[in-house]
């Protein structure tokens, strides 16, 4: 783990080979983990990440709650922590970083207490920290929610509903994003003896105990974008990444058909995929990444890398994230001679200059994906990445994995 302020990477011979390990998916272990200790029994959960998110989560679940807990800044684990709490009737604060306190959470806070949760607001109305108060079901088995928010509150509403006398009959209401995501949480219920109907906007979780059975992680498709773009990046490349699979649940793992037009070929071989170069795209579509926002950092900074000019929409959800990332995206790119713009609303594009600037600085605003998203840009140009312990959230080894992939990570002030 790098402890350095900043780090300056670099790439001697821009070659990329050899066989990369990957943190397991952060969204899939936290999932099993709500599951296991909602079951009230115990079973083994293989491949468990260590991303701190994932990490967390396990010991906060592990140990007797309270007076007060922090989710720190792992979005995941405050939302899914808000219902798992409510629904065992646990009175305590739920808190996070200062970040966490300005991400909303009034639709999940809404649905919950429709169902019978007490919980009040300390700080702003809407947003952590929050004070859980019990829970004192209240007889409906119907609600409706926002889904253009963050699927995070559906997906932590799906997880507690099980446990409700009748279970739960959910409406999303409006523009459904990262749905992916949702889908995951059903199919993990499934696989622990809950089997809901989605259908049109409406989702039903009939009243089941989970049942206690094994559980692998897959690898983590969002932490590959970073291997697909230095590919896309690098002379020459032949990277194999292990344990991950075609038929997915992480919509991350729409990798192989949206890099391809960034020439990265994608074969699925030996129980994962091998990466190889083939020719950039002339002309790129536009990219919607409403189902995969996790991907949109990856892609702003590799067509501003490959000098390509990209439109990108679904991106709405980004603003409540780690950071701003619009805003983040928006203030580093220039540093490399690219901008992105909104040139029609809710629609951005990349536009790349051409000319590689020196002593680029980029600023990483306690977001991993800011700095995993830019690390690669150095198979073209030395890059000085700020705060690289931010990887910690999902990929603690990420600078390890990169030096073992020949690149040099120096630290610097
Ligand atoms: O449910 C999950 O595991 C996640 C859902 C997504 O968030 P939103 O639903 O807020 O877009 C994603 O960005 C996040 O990294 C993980
Ligand atoms: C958005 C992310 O995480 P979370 O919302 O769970 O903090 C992420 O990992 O990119």
């Amino acid at each position: 783990m790098i402890t350095a302020n900043a780090v300056r990477v670099s790439h001697p011979t821009k070659v990329l080979t050899g066989h990369v390990t990957l943190p397991a998916s952060k969204s899939e272990a936290n999932r099993a983990l709500i599951i296991r200790a909602l079951s009230g029994q115990d079973f083994p959960i293989h491949n468990l990440s260590d991303a701190n998110d994932t990490q967390l989560l396990n010991q906060l679940l592990s140990t007797p709650a309270g007076p007060e807990v922090s989710a720190e800044d792992a979005g995941t684990v405050m939302r899914f922590l808000t219902a798992y709490y409510a629904i065992t009737n646990q009175q305590l604060t739920l808190t996070g970083t200062a970040r966490m306190c300005q991400r909303p959470i009034g639709v999940l806070v809404d649905a919950l207490r429709t169902l019978g949760a007490k919980i009040d607001y300390l700080g702003q109305e809407g947003y952590p920290p929050l004070q859980l108060k019990g829970f004192d079901y209240a007889g409906s088995n119907q609600l409706t929610v926002r889904a253009d928010v963050s699927s995070q509150y559906i997906s932590a509403l799906l997880m507690i509903a099980p446990l409700l006398p009748q279970g739960l009959e959910l409406t999303l209401a409006g523009k459904i994003g990262s749905e992916p995501y949702i889908r995951m949480t059903l199919a993990q219920m499934a696989h622990f003896g809950v089997q809901s109907v989605f259908e049109g906007n409406k989702i039903t979780v009939p009243a089941l105990k989970y049942e206690a059975k094994e559980y692998t992680v897959e690898s983590d498709w969002s932490g590959a974008s970073y291997w697909y773009s230095m590919v896309a990046l690098a002379q020459e490349a032949d990277i194999f990444l292990p344990a991950l699979r075609a038929d997915s649940l992480q919509g991350d793992s729409v990798l192989p058909d949206l890099m391809a037009p960034f020439g990265v070929k994608t074969t699925f071989k030996d129980g994962g995929v091998h990466l190889t170069k083939i020719p950039v795209q002339e002309a790129l579509d536009r990219i919607d990444f409403s189902a995969c926002p996790d991907l949109a950092q990856t892609v702003a900074a590799l067509a501003a890398g490959l000098q390509v000019e990209v439109e990108m929409t679904g991106l709405e959800s980004l603003r409540i994230k780690e950071t701003d990332r619009i805003l983040a995206i928006q203030t580093e790119l220039p540093k490399l001679g690219a901008t992105l713009q909104e040139t029609e609303l809710g629609v951005f594009r990349v536009f790349s200059g051409n000319q590689a600037k020196n002593d680029v600085r980029i600023h990483t605003y306690d977001d991993h994906r800011m700095a995993m998203a830019f690390a690669p840009l150095a198979l073209k140009q030395e890059i000085i990445i700020e705060e690289p312990s931010v990887v910690k959230k999902s990929y603690p080894r990420y600078w390890e994995t990169l030096n073992a992939a020949g690149f040099q990570t120096l630290p610097v002030q």
